[in-house]
């Protein structure tokens, strides 16, 4: 699992390391890994490092610090540095002064329009930690005259460091470079940060708890259910489908698909949809009705059942049958219209939540505005339940306040279908027993993989993503582990 850390929590741990580190030091290790991404882009831009021209954007505060550093850096190896300095009277002095020294120039506002027309690669110093708010008039001028690749130094700047949101002019970055843990911003939105880097400056050792976590290949191959020599196809879990309906059979079948093939389990299917299910799926016990459909060990509910009294005894069933409960869609709508719903809910058994944002707004009565972090930790808290907010970066919050965020390759998921795929997934990986939390945020990552294997560049159906799960879960094989 990677570390993700709010801005508050940097700040205070950066106090800790610096009243260890000389002065400067710290600037000094944070620029050096500047320079060396930015001559690697120069390198892979233009073919050399020598010879080519960067300019540097330098705000008033520290973040423009690191990009005059990572300037007299960069003169070291005969780039020609040009400092547009956006408050000349408040540029950092020491890296300024160093950066003269080492041959480099600095310019104030109106020479920018053609030192950022000339330049191989812009480096974004304009503000760093402290940004609040889109860039201001003279900074947000400059970025019609970029067009070159840009490496944001920590952050892109103009974009919320915390929230990732942007409400005004901000730079668009090809790679950002960070310092000693990655921050909110690098995960929430990752279209303005572009590649991101990491610069070890020895900062891990003073933070404590990181406030969101990020699930990798590894996490997610070592959680994912392997069957071992004792298992039969009861003991690794059976899953539960409640979905669809006669006349719209198409959630159920997908539902159903993405649970057959996301483990080994067995795969029970309840609902008006059996016959359809079925000649998809003749691997699946199926059944017209929840009251019939024999013991499972989780439930998916939701995706087409309606929102009407038949769905209602559905979502009943299912919440008071004692196995933990992946609800989506329509089941999300009756909790939101009829809360009371929630009363059949046995206490003591996990509910995994899948809302988009249309559905949290039902659900909670607000959308989930610019702190999508705090708001999806709310709603955890308020339902005692895990909280998937789906998005292009999905969250999923438990309710003791665990944060995982899984970032989407690309937003070819975003079509019809889709999210029927999701709840099966996490229905199967609720089934073969995984944490609540971890199941959803495995599923996730699983979903977004496969729409990614799937698209290869081009528009993808739920199809085509189910198709793909099996190669999305053998790409983890080296990581997986025997029950
Ligand atoms: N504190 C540390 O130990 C380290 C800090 N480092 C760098 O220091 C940065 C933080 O530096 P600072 O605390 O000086 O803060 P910043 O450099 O983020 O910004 C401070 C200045 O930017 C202005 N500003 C705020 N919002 C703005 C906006 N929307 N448009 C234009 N200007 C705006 C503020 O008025 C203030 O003058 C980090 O992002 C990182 O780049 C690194 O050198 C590593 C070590
Ligand atoms: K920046």
């Amino acid at each position: 699992m990677q570390g993700i850390w709010s801005t508050d929590q940097i700040r205070e741990a950066e106090e800790r390391l610096l009243a260890k580190t000389p002065e400067g030091a710290l600037m000094q290790r944070a620029a050096f890994g500047v320079a060396v991404q930015a001559a690697d882009m120069l390198r892979a831009h233009t073919g050399r490092v020598a010879a080519t021209q960067v300019t540097l954007l330098v705000g008033a505060g520290n973040n423009g610090g690191d990009a005059l550093w990572a300037g007299k850096f960069l003169r070291r190896q005969g780039v020609a540095v040009t400092a547009v300095l956006l408050n000349p009277e408040k540029a950092h002095a020491a890296g300024l002064a160093a950066l003269r020294r080492a041959g480099g120039r600095a310019v104030t506002l109106d020479e920018a329009p053609r030192v950022l027309e000339a330049a191989d690669l812009v480096i974004d110093g304009i503000v760093g930690l402290q940004a609040r708010g889109p860039l201001r008039e003279d900074a947000a001028s400059l970025l019609d005259f970029i067009g070159a690749p840009v490496l944001a130094v920590d952050l892109p700047s103009g974009v919320h460091p915390d929230q990732g949101t942007v409400d005004g002019p901000a730079i668009t970055a090809t790679r950002t470079v960070t310092f000693g843990a990655r921050k909110p911003v690098h995960v929430l939105n990752p279209e303005r940060c572009g590649e991101v880097v990491l610069v070890d400056i020895g900062l891990l050792p003073e933070l404590g708890d990181p406030g969101i976590e990020q699930l990798d290949a590894v996490d997610v191959g070592v959680a994912w259910p392997v069957p071992g020599p004792e298992d039969n196809k009861y003991s690794q879990g059976v899953t539960g489908i409640a979905a669809g309906s006669a006349t719209y059979p198409g959630a159920a079948v997908l539902a159903t698909g993405s649970a057959v093939l996301a483990t080994s389990g067995m795969v029970r299917y309840a609902g008006p949809a059996a016959d359809v299910v079925r000649s998809r799926w003749p691997e699946v016990v199926a059944t017209g009705s929840v009251t019939d459909a024999g013991r499972v060990q989780a439930w998916v509910v939701g995706p087409g059942i309606g929102t009407g009294q038949s769905g209602r005894r559905v979502l009943e069933h299912v919440l008071s049958a004692g196995v933990p409960v992946c609800a989506d869609a329509d089941a999300t709508t009756l909790m939101a219209h009829q809360p009371d719903v929630l009363d059949a809910r046995d206490p003591g058994t996990p509910l995994v939540l899948t809302p988009h944002a249309g559905e949290f707004e039902r659900l909670t009565g607000a959308p989930p505005g610019a702190d999508r972090v705090g708001a999806v930790k709310a709603a955890a808290r308020r339902f005692d339940a895990v909280v998937l907010l789906k998005g292009n970066t999905t969250l999923v919050a438990a309710p003791d306040g665990r944060v995982l965020a899984n970032v989407a390759r690309g937003s070819w998921l975003a079509t019809a279908g889709s999210g029927d795929l999701l709840s099966g997934l996490v229905g199967a990986l609720l089934a073969a027993g995984l944490d609540p939390w971890l199941a959803a945020g495995a599923a996730a990552y699983v979903h977004s993989l496969a729409a990614d294997l799937a698209a290869r560049g081009v528009p993808v159906s739920a199809s085509g993503v189910l198709s793909a799960i099996p190669d999305a879960i053998r790409s983890l094989r080296s990581y997986q582990v025997m029950r």
